[in-house]
């Protein structure tokens, strides 16, 4: 159970609304053309954002394994709460952002159909009528998704992925011990070997701070604060509930 919350999980829990707030004050005051290189298209958003599940569980359980290779057995994080934690987030994102099944939306947009929203065709390119019920559906046909609440599902995944990493990665673990054993890179391959085997755990300080900009820039630029409020509403519970039933 949650419990009493740890120092650790409050400030983590606090994160995100903090990041959102940065991005709502460089809005206002005008400073967000510094964001400005960030667009849909951008390679963040395309590589990174919109596959971050993928990259946050594959780093991040490489960064289990590797550690748990090193560490003693009475340091190790027991596995099978954290694999608990992790399936019941990877559920979370997987109900909230996918389609369930063929004719059941995630749920971010059924929240929009129910809040009066639909999918805007152009007549000219898509002739007849043609109901379309998922955001990635009415995209692909080049539709205008409007009308309702719209959670954000890049606040929903970002904030996800940020709480996840920040409140599972292994603190400290033996990386101090490690880091000894590469201090001075000779190479590129050294360098190259020290982050992907020695010290994964910088691949995953990199993924953090790579979530964290993506989420200024969602904050900043894309979405109502409804919708990004509704977002980052639905990861705090998701996140919240993984704690409590792993
Ligand atoms: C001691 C041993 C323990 C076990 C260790 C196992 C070690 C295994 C090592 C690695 C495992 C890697 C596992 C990887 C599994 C990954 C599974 C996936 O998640 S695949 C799918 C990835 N897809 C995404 O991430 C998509 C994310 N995008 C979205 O959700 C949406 O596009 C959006 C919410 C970003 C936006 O939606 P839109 O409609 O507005 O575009
Ligand atoms: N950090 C970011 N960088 C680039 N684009 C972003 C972004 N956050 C949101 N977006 C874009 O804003 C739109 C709304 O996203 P969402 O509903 O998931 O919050 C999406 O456009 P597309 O639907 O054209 O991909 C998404 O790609």
């Amino acid at each position: 159970m949650l419990g009493k919350l740890s120092r650790r999980e409050v400030a983590v829990l606090l994160w995100c609304p903090f990041v959102v707030c940065t991005g709502h004050m460089l809005a206002l005051c005008g400073w967000d053309g510094c964001l400005v290189a960030s667009t849909k298209d951008s390679l963040l958003n395309t590589v990174f954002v919109k596959r971050g599940w993928f990259w946050t569980s594959t780093v991040f359980w490489w960064v289990v394994v590797r550690y748990r290779m090193e560490d003693s057995v009475t340091t190790r994080t027991p596995l099978l709460p954290l694999l608990r934690r992790y399936t019941i987030t990877t559920a979370a994102w997987y109900v909230f952002t996918q389609q369930l099944w063929l004719n059941v939306p995630p749920l971010m947009d059924l929240v929009f159909v129910w809040s009066g929203g639909s999918c805007l065709l152009d007549p000219a390119t898509t002739p007849g009528t043609l109901w379309l019920s998922t955001s990635a559906a009415c995209r692909r046909h080049g539709g205008l998704w409007q009308g309702g609440h719209d959670p954000s599902g890049h606040m929903f995944l970002l904030s996800l992925m940020l709480m996840f990493l920040l409140s599972e990665l292994p603190a400290g673990s033996s990386g101090g011990r490690r880091r000894g054993k590469h201090a001075a890179f000779a190479s590129a391959a050294a360098a190259a070997r020290f982050i992907l085997w020695d010290e994964p755990g910088v691949l995953a300080l990199a993924l953090t701070a790579c979530w964290t900009w993506a989420l200024l820039v969602t904050a900043a630029r894309f979405h109502t604060l409804p919708e990004q409020t509704s977002g980052l509403l639905a990861a705090v519970v998701a996140h919240l509930s993984a704690r409590a039933l792993g």
